[in-house]
C-alpha cells in the first residue's frame, strides 16, 4: 500500500533569473498536515522566488513540487485545486464589499453561484467576518482586509494555504489575530507555510526553514535552531546564519 500523500512535497528546486546569482539552488521543502512552517529569510534571500514556483507562476528551471501528491508541472489544475495564497501586495476592490470581493473571485473561477454563496458565507464565519459581509473594503482596518484575503484563499477549502509576508503593515494585535485564524485553520487540518523577514513570527510554528541567498540554512524547530547556532533567541540565530 502507497503511503497517503503530504500536502506539500518540494524537492531539489532551482530558479535562476536571467541576470544575477541563483535566486534559489537545491531547495527542498515538505509540509506536513496541519503543521504551520514558517520560511524566514531577509530581504532578497528568495521567499518571493519559492513562493511563485510552488504557486506555478513560474517554472523551476529543476526539481519537482506535488501537491497532496499531484506533479504541480504535469497535472496544474489538480494541484492548484488543493492551494490557497494570501499574496504580499494586497488585492482587494476597496470599493466593493467584503461579499462581493468574493463572489468576484467565485465568478472569475466559474464557480456557480448555488455553490460559491454557501462557500462564501461558511469562509465569512470561520473568519468572524459575518458582520462584515455588506460594508465596502475601504471601511475596514488592515488587519480586517487581511482576514477577507484569507476567506478568499479559503473559498475552494485547500488543504495548504501560501502566506506571503500576510502581516505587512499590520499592528501588533491584529498580527496576532491573523496568526491566531491560521491556527484556527491548523486545527482543521490546514497547511500552513508562512513567508516572512519576522524572526518574532517563529512564535508557535512547528518548524522553521531559514532561507539565506537562495538556499536553506537551517530546517527544524526552534529548539534545533538555538542547539545547532550556539545562539541563545531565535534573533540572534537567524542572524548567525544570514551573515555575510
Ligand atoms: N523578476 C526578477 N528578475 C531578476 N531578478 C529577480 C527577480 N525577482 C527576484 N530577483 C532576484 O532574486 C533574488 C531573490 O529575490 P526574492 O524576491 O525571491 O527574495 P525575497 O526573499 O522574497 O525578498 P523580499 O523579502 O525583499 O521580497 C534577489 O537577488 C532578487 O534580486
Amino acid at each position: 500500500m502507497s503511503a497517503a500523500p503530504l500536502p506539500l512535497q518540494a524537492q531539489g528546486l532551482c530558479k535562476s533569473y536571467r541576470r544575477g546569482k541563483p535566486a534559489l539552488q537545491e531547495v527542498s521543502l515538505q509540509l506536513e498536515r496541519g503543521e504551520r512552517v514558517v520560511l524566514l529569510g531577509p530581504n532578497g534571500a528568495g521567499k518571493s522566488t519559492l513562493l511563485q514556483l510552488l504557486t506555478g507562476l513560474f517554472v523551476p528551471d529543476a526539481g519537482s513540487i506535488h501537491i497532496e501528491g499531484h506533479d504541480l508541472r504535469r497535472h496544474p489544475h489538480r494541484a492548484l485545486a488543493h492551494l490557497g495564497v494570501v499574496f504580499q501586495q494586497p488585492a482587494l476592490d476597496l470599493d466593493l464589499s467584503v461579499r462581493a470581493n468574493l463572489r468576484f473571485h467565485t465568478d472569475l473561477h466559474g464557480m456557480p453561484r448555488r455553490e460559491a454563496e454557501p462557500r462564501i458565507d461558511a469562509a465569512l464565519q470561520r473568519l468572524g467576518l459575518e458582520g462584515e459581509h455588506g460594508k465596502a473594503c475601504r471601511a475596514l482596518s488592515g488587519g480586517t482586509r487581511r482576514k477577507v484575503e484569507l476567506a478568499r484563499a479559503l473559498l475552494h477549502s485547500p488543504s495548504v494555504l501560501l502566506m506571503d509576508e500576510a502581516t505587512v503593515g499590520l499592528d501588533p494585535a491584529s498580527r496576532a489575530q491573523l496568526l491566531q485564524s491560521v491556527s484556527t485553520l491548523q486545527s482543521e487540518g490546514v497547511a500552513v507555510l508562512w513567508a516572512t523577514h519576522l524572526v518574532e513570527e517563529v512564535a508557535g510554528a512547528q518548524r522553521l526553514l531559514v532561507l539565506h541567498q537562495g538556499r536553506i540554512r537551517h530546517q527544524g524547530s526552534v529548539a534545533e535552531l538555538l542547539h545547532a547556532t550556539g545562539e541563545a533567541d531565535a534573533q540572534a540565530a537567524f542572524l548567525a546564519l544570514t551573515k555575510g
